[in-house]
């Protein structure tokens, strides 16, 4: 009998579900065998009130039908946010999510300065209230340069609202990694695409679209650094997978959008990866644990049985295309127990 492996509940904290058909066509791949995940904002337009939550909630919810999932809302932030306001939404979120306007895909209404005195009042309100900021964090400057260069923000924010609870998105550099050991309240996500891959993956040969993400792939010592907190389960840091799906005719095109579809593979690439580096003891935080104590959630019970026998990845799920298509991985889904 082939090697079996059970993950229980993992929690995906960065999620791309998107709406209308797309939302129908993909948000199976991840609520069959997540227990639930932090649903991104950036929709169009992007999700600001709390009707919208509570409609895209439903939307999802239809879209899932009986697969045993939780969404945990966030809210696109604004700095016009103020206190009354996050009070009557409170219970349907999870989080906000603050993009820097124009930095990646659907962004443009986000924050255009990071000024600690004009985002006071929301954030000073938000750490009252005990809703943790995601931030996309980067700045404008040269694309490889963008996530380095606003770690000096996420610690200005970090000790400026000490009691904010700060969760540095998708990180893909050894920079961000050690801001985390400087400030007790900076978390992190981090996406199997950026354990996995380096810039010379992208276009160190033929320009692999299907790769291309925000922020992009790093250097080698940046991936090491992350697979080092990830593969201890560090934590401060939580599996988000970023997965991003765009229609296969976005990602191959002049003007790639940004992106990498990866939530029907994430679980088994994950222990392939953790097993190569024997820290398969460490994966139960790393995609779970972790999650639930710094978001303090309890995911619907699930256990999904992994099989070590080879999978070969499917070329498109309708209409995108997954990180690996048409290639071999390890691990195989056996069964999802629920409950
Ligand atoms: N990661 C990406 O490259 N794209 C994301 C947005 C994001 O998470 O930055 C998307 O919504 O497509
Ligand atoms: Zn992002
Ligand atoms: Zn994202």
């Amino acid at each position: 009998m082939p090697q079996q492996l059970s993950i229980h509940s993992p929690l995906d904290m960065h999620l791309h579900l998107r709406d209308g058909e797309m939302l129908k066509n993909i948000a199976k791949a991840s609520a069959h065998t997540f227990s639930g995940a932090i649903i991104m904002p950036n929709l169009v337009p992007p999700v600001t009130n709390k009707e919208e939550v509570i409609a895209y909630k439903s939307r999802i919810m239809e879209a899932i039908g009986e697969e045993s999932f939780e969404p945990y809302m966030t809210l696109f932030f604004k700095p016009s946010y103020d206190r009354a306001f996050l009070e009557s939404v409170r219970d349907e979120i999870t989080a906000l999510k603050l993009y820097p306007a124009g930095i990646t895909t659907n962004s443009e209404g986000g924050v255009s300065g990071f000024d600690v005195e004009e985002l006071r009042p929301t954030l000073t309100a938000m750490s009252d209230l005990g809703i943790p900021l995601c931030i996309h964090g980067e700045t404008n400057g040269f694309v490889m340069d963008r996530e380095a260069e606003f770690v000096s923000i996420y610690e200005k924010l970090a000790t400026a609202f000490p009691e904010l609870k700060i969760i540095m998105e998708h990180i893909t550099t050894k920079e961000s990694v050690e801001a985390l050991e400087k400030h007790p309240n900076l978390y992190a996500t981090i996406t199997l695409h950026h354990l996995l891959i380096t810039l010379d993956d992208v276009a160190g040969g033929m320009l692999q679209p299907h790769l291309f993400c925000k922020p992009i792939a790093k250097r080698p010592h940046d991936r090491k650094a992350l697979l080092e907190v990830a593969l201890k389960a560090h934590p401060k840091v939580m599996f988000g997978s970023d997965s991003a799906p765009h229609p296969k005719e976005a990602k191959e095109a002049c003007g790639c959008a940004a992106g990498v579809f990866t939530a029907p593979i994430a679980l088994q690439v994950l222990a392939e990866l953790f097993e190569k580096h024997d820290a398969l003891d460490r994966l139960p935080d790393f995609i779970s644990g972790n999650a639930m104590r710094i978001y303090g959630v309890t995911p619907p019970s699930k256990e999904v049985v992994l099989e070590k026998s080879p999978f070969v990845v499917p070329n498109d799920y309708n209409g995108v295309v997954p990180m690996y298509a048409g290639e071999e991985i390890a691990y195989s889904i056996k069964e999802v127990n629920v409950g």
